[in-house]
């Protein structure tokens, strides 16, 4: 599969069952996952698996009140075999400023779920309630500073792959910088130095 035809075949699954990857493949395909562009190198994320019964752990959590069907987790949703919590880890008053490091951590997730996607596995990333819970952070030991991004839900799509609609034109959203005349550099100096 070519690069173009594996992103643009990658869709968010929301329904998914077993199999999913074991722990080994997770770490195989993390290694390949964490070679995403990440600016000096920090790595400012981890992951923490949730499989089995700590999932359902993981829903009382966040909807304490809600009876839970077995299997089922919030709004009577079908848990997927494999949830993955991204804890974003950045190192604080580093020159890598915050927002770079953020954006390393989401360059490895969407090389991830293309990774994923290619073994077959479906994924989606899920935030909401996840990314605010106190209670949830009690329950995964986050330390000051550690912020949950979500969970990249990973199993298998029972029906494959969700078909895509035809790329939509994104072309109004590139604009070509004009060729700047040494007139007209000039003149944008002498406006930002405020000089008449
Ligand atoms: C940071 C982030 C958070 C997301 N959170 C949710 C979510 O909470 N619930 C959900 O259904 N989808 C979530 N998604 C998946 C998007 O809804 C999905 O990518 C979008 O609808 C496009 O669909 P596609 O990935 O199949 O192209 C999230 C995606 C990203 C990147």
């Amino acid at each position: 599969m070519d690069v173009m035809t594996a992103i643009t075949t990658r869709r968010s699954e929301r329904v998914l069952t077993d199999p999913a990857p074991s722990d080994e493949e997770f770490h195989y395909l993390l290694r390949g996952a964490a070679t995403a562009p990440d600016h000096g190198r920090l790595r400012p994320w981890r992951w923490i698996l949730v499989r089995g019964e700590a999932r359902a752990a993981l829903a009382r959590t966040l909807t304490p009140k809600a009876p839970q069907a077995a299997g089922k987790g919030v709004r009577g949703r079908q848990e997927p075999p494999l949830r993955a919590l991204l804890v974003f880890a950045p190192l604080p008053r580093h020159r890598i400023p915050d927002w770079e490091q953020l954006a390393a951590s989401c360059s490895m997730t969407h090389a991830l779920m293309m990774l994923l996607h290619a073994r077959g596995y479906g994924s989606i990333w899920r935030t909401g309630r996840l990314c605010t819970s106190p209670g949830l952070r009690g329950l995964l030991h986050m330390a000051d500073g550690e912020r949950l991004l979500g969970s990249l839900d990973i199993g298998t799509s029972p029906k494959g792959p969700r078909q895509r609609r035809p790329l939509p034109d994104v072309s109004d959203r590139v604009s070509v910088l004009e060729t700047v005349t040494a007139a007209g550099a000039a003149r944008g100096l002498r406006e930002a130095v405020g000089a008449e």
